[in-house]
């Protein structure tokens, strides 16, 4: 399992005199996260009528590689303008995301941007695209996007959890058969991620 942290804030005064600190915490939160991640993909795993243990040996089994990165949105005097991220989906298999106070987070649900709430103490899971894949679109991967507030900063810790790049993915065996055939052709992680950047046809 391997560890990285992405700011998008580019801030190099988040990171210097808090490098040490922020070290431990995050290596703490990976632990706790990872404990999240097993539960969820077992979960995930019943869901479809499978074993526990399948998803997460799909997604690298240990190897699975969780990636931080740290949103930033300044406010903005006209947020009606502006988006924070573009709508978009998480090429993750999930992601565990921890906002501040500040709504912000939308999902495309029944043709409308539906405002997420937002709720102390938690963590908001997407689905991410490896799952909509693996599960031959059982799960889907969800479409969403951010906005930004006219008076206070918005902030947001995503937590990308993703298998290695050399995983196989595509539809699982188990959900495949002449009825349901798949909808998703088999790549490794990292063509799959090389595509999605370059906008090419997956
Ligand atoms: O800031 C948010 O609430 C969402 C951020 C996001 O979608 C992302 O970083 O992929
Ligand atoms: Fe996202």
């Amino acid at each position: 399992m391997k560890l990285i942290t992405r700011y998008s804030c580019h801030k190099p005064w988040l990171i210097s005199p808090l490098s040490m600190l922020h070290r431990e915490v995050t290596e703490v939160y990976n632990k706790e996260l990872l404990k999240v991640t097993d539960t969820l993909l077992e979960l995930l795993s019943e869901g479809l009528g499978l074993e526990g243990k399948v998803l997460k040996s799909h997604v690298g089994g240990d190897e699975i590689e969780l990636e931080m990165k740290i949103n930033m949105y300044p406010p903005c005097p006209q947020p009606q303008l502006a988006l924070g991220v573009e709508p978009h989906t998480d090429m993750s298999a999930l992601t565990l995301l921890v906002p501040n106070d500040v709504p912000g987070l939308q999902v495309w649900k029944d043709d409308n941007w539906v405002v997420v709430d937002y709720l102390p103490n938690a963590l908001f899971v997407h689905v991410g695209d490896q799952i909509e894949v693996l599960s031959n679109g059982k799960y889907k991967s969800v479409l969403h996007r951010s906005t930004v507030d006219k008076e206070r900063t918005r902030m947001s810790w995503a937590v990308f959890c993703a298998p290695p790049h050399k995983a196989m993915i595509g539809p699982l065996p188990e959900l495949v058969d002449e009825p349901n055939p798949a909808k998703y052709s088999t790549k490794t992680f990292a063509e799959y991620r090389y595509r999605k950047f370059n906008k090419l046809p997956q």
